[in-house]
């Protein structure tokens, strides 16, 4: 091992930013989830007292983890201000897990859908790692937003604004960038892109990912491309679609697959496909 190499990692090292305690965090998350939950509470809190005590603990608990981040405010303000969106974000999300149930024959109920399915749990962590983007605490939303894709496989950056009564069935390999916004009532399947027409450096903080209107359903690996593209309310957009501009409410858009389907009961038969 060369010395060279040894000073640009101890230069690298010296140099580093103080490393964001990502599993405190993530914890941190988890805890906040079931206070609002007690469907995913390993211990449900019986008395008004622990209650008030457990969102004391998480409030300060936030104050602590935050004191590490460069942040403008003071970290304990920060986290008193983020204390006081819980009624609103519980609201938001009991309404995104009625949707669920109501969108989806094989859920059982809210019990089932808060505790178990992974769309649930992408827009929840979603939902509070946009509200600490609203308030400009850098890094962290981001660490929230990948640890729920790193569960769920659903990627929705923590800039992406979604209204309410969401519905995410089968999350599974979704993408939802910065710039989306999302209006209320939209049901989205297993493989939908909401992206970027193109990817470019000089893009940044321009709008780069769709609109999607009220009560759009998307249906399972559908792209929808561009900052300009604005999928009109009611519309449904079909499996694999590949939509790259704007459809006016109430469309209907399929993708039509030219498939072939032949018999035959020769098992000698050319073998009819390629690779
Ligand atoms: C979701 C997506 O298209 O992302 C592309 C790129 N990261 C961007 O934000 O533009």
């Amino acid at each position: 091992m060369s010395d060279d190499f040894l000073h640009t990692l101890t230069h690298a090292h010296q140099q580093a930013a103080v490393p964001l305690p990502a599993p405190a965090f993530c914890h941190w998350a988890e805890q906040v989830l079931q206070l609002l939950f007690p469907e995913r509470a390993d211990r449900p809190l019986s008395t008004t007292d622990a209650v008030a005590a457990t969102i004391s603990q998480l409030r300060s608990d936030l104050a602590v983890l935050l004191s590490v981040v460069p942040i403008a405010e003071p970290a304990s303000a920060i986290a008193a201000d983020f204390i006081e969106q819980l009624p609103q974000l519980r609201e938001l999300l009991l309404l995104d897990a009625a949707a669920i149930v109501a969108a989806d024959p094989a859920a059982e109920g809210l019990l089932e859908v808060i505790a178990t399915y992974p769309g649930f749990y992408a827009i929840a962590l979603h939902r509070l790692a946009h509200a600490l983007h609203r308030l400009a605490v850098p890094r962290v939303p981001r660490l929230l937003s990948e640890f729920a894709h790193t569960r769920t496989g659903v990627d929705i950056h923590p800039g992406a604004q979604i209204g309410p009564s969401f519905c995410i069935d089968h999350g599974t390999g979704i993408v939802i960038g910065e710039t989306t916004v999302i209006g209320a009532h939209v049901k989205i399947f297993q493989g939908v892109t909401l992206g970027a027409l193109s990817v470019a450096k000089h893009l940044a903080h321009t709008k780069r990912h769709p609109t999607i209107e009220d009560d759009v359903v998307i249906y399972a690996g559908a792209t929808i491309l561009g900052g300009s593209t604005v999928i009109g309310r009611h519309s449904i957009i079909g499996g694999n679609v590949w939509l790259t501009e704007s459809v006016p409410s109430h469309s209907r858009v399929y993708h039509q697959a030219q498939i072939q389907v032949t018999r035959t009961e020769d098992p000698t038969a050319d073998i009819m496909f390629s690779i």
